[in-house]
């Protein structure tokens, strides 16, 4: 059989990023307004600088303000609470974004419920993610799950009735909105987690299978039925033979995968840039919402 077709997320995620940005310009012509997102990191982990910086340079690059705002790693929760308090009372600020993972000492749950669900851009706020599961619709719809479900329609078509679906990893911010959103979508879902008994042979039946687990090539080859379309959500850095270097790799054995699935998501190159441009329509959609101005289609799959 020939190679799967490799996903080119960065590509299509340019492509989304162009038309928010066009958005945004209509938006500002027609209503002037200038959507605006807010990312707080608390906090100096690098990995957490690099994305914090590429979501600024996005948003700038989509003709929306961007604010930055930092926090010391001993800042305390009332500190986080309090600048979240700020941002949601300010009229320039659609979107809130809290880095995640949180120092310890800080309480996750209670940051992300502080977030006014109208600018949960992460769409991690429980109304936003109790809406997704009970179908009403107006949720923010998580970033990575939203990225990875136009990169299924790319390949797959609109129309994802009857298909079987496999989703590896349970978390709130990936496993289980995937999830949601592919039962929306009239798959028969399963999930599949570090409990699963067979995992190899609950992946052998997915027609679509997305690997959010943070292992590092955990699914191989043969655990992949021939033809399916496997996008893979792991971002795991690895070392490699050189010292003190290291790579990006997936929750998937790409090279294996290309030999049995029609098509795979690369790492990287795949689903992180969906991630950032799905927030940039994110913030555009709640800066509509905000202004009463119609919602691109495309944040409401
Ligand atoms: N590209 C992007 O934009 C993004 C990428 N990521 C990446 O996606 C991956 C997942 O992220 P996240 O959901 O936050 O991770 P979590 O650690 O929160 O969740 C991991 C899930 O995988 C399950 N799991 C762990 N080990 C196994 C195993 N051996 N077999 C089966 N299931 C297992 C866990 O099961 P259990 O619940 O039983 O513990 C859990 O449900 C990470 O690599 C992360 O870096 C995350 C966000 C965005
Ligand atoms: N509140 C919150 N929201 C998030 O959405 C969020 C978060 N916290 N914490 C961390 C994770 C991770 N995440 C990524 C975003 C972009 C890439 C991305 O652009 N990756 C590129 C480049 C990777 C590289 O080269 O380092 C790629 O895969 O091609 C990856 C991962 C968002 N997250
Ligand atoms: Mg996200």
């Amino acid at each position: 059989m020939a190679e799967a077709r490799i996903i080119d997320g960065k590509q299509f995620a340019l492509g989304l990023r162009a038309r928010v940005a066009k958005k945004v310009w209509s938006l500002k012509r027609d209503f002037g307004v200038t959507p605006g997102l807010a990312v707080v990191l608390v906090g100096e982990d690098p990995a957490s600088q690099v994305y914090v910086r590429s979501k600024g340079k996005a948003t700038q690059e989509a003709g929306m303000a961007s604010f930055d705002h930092r926090l010391p790693a001993e800042a305390t929760e009332q500190q986080l609470l309090e600048l979240i308090e700020r941002l949601n009372a300010d009229p320039a600020v659609n979107g809130i974004l809290v880095q995640l993972p949180l120092p310890k000492h800080i309480d996750t749950a209670r940051a992300l419920a502080a977030i006014d669900p109208a600018k949960d851009v992460d769409g991690f706020h429980v109304v936003n993610a109790g809406k997704l599961a009970a179908g009403i619709p107006g949720a923010t719809i998580p970033c990575t799950p939203l990225g990875c479900l136009m990169l299924v329609r790319d390949v797959m078509g609109r129309n994802l009735r009857g298909r079987r679906a496999l989703v590896i990893g349970r978390s709130n911010i990936v496993g289980k909105p995937m999830a949601q959103l592919l039962l929306q979508a009239d798959c028969t879902v399963t999930i599949a987690h570090s409990r699963t008994v067979d995992i190899a042979e609950e992946c052998r039946r997915a027609d679509i299978l997305v690997a959010a687990v943070g292992r590092p090539e955990l699914v191989r080859g043969d655990w992949i039925k021939p033809g399916a379309v496997v996008i893979d959500v792991g971002m795991n850095r690895v070392s490699t033979a050189e010292p003190g270097k290291t790579r990006l790799v997936g929750d998937v054995a790409f090279e294996e995968a290309m030999q049995v699935a029609s098509a795979v998501t690369p790492v990287p190159g795949g689903v992180g840039p969906m991630t950032i441009a799905c927030l940039m329509l994110n913030t555009l959609a709640s800066a509509c919402r905000a202004a009463g101005a119609p919602v691109p289609a495309e944040a409401a799959p």
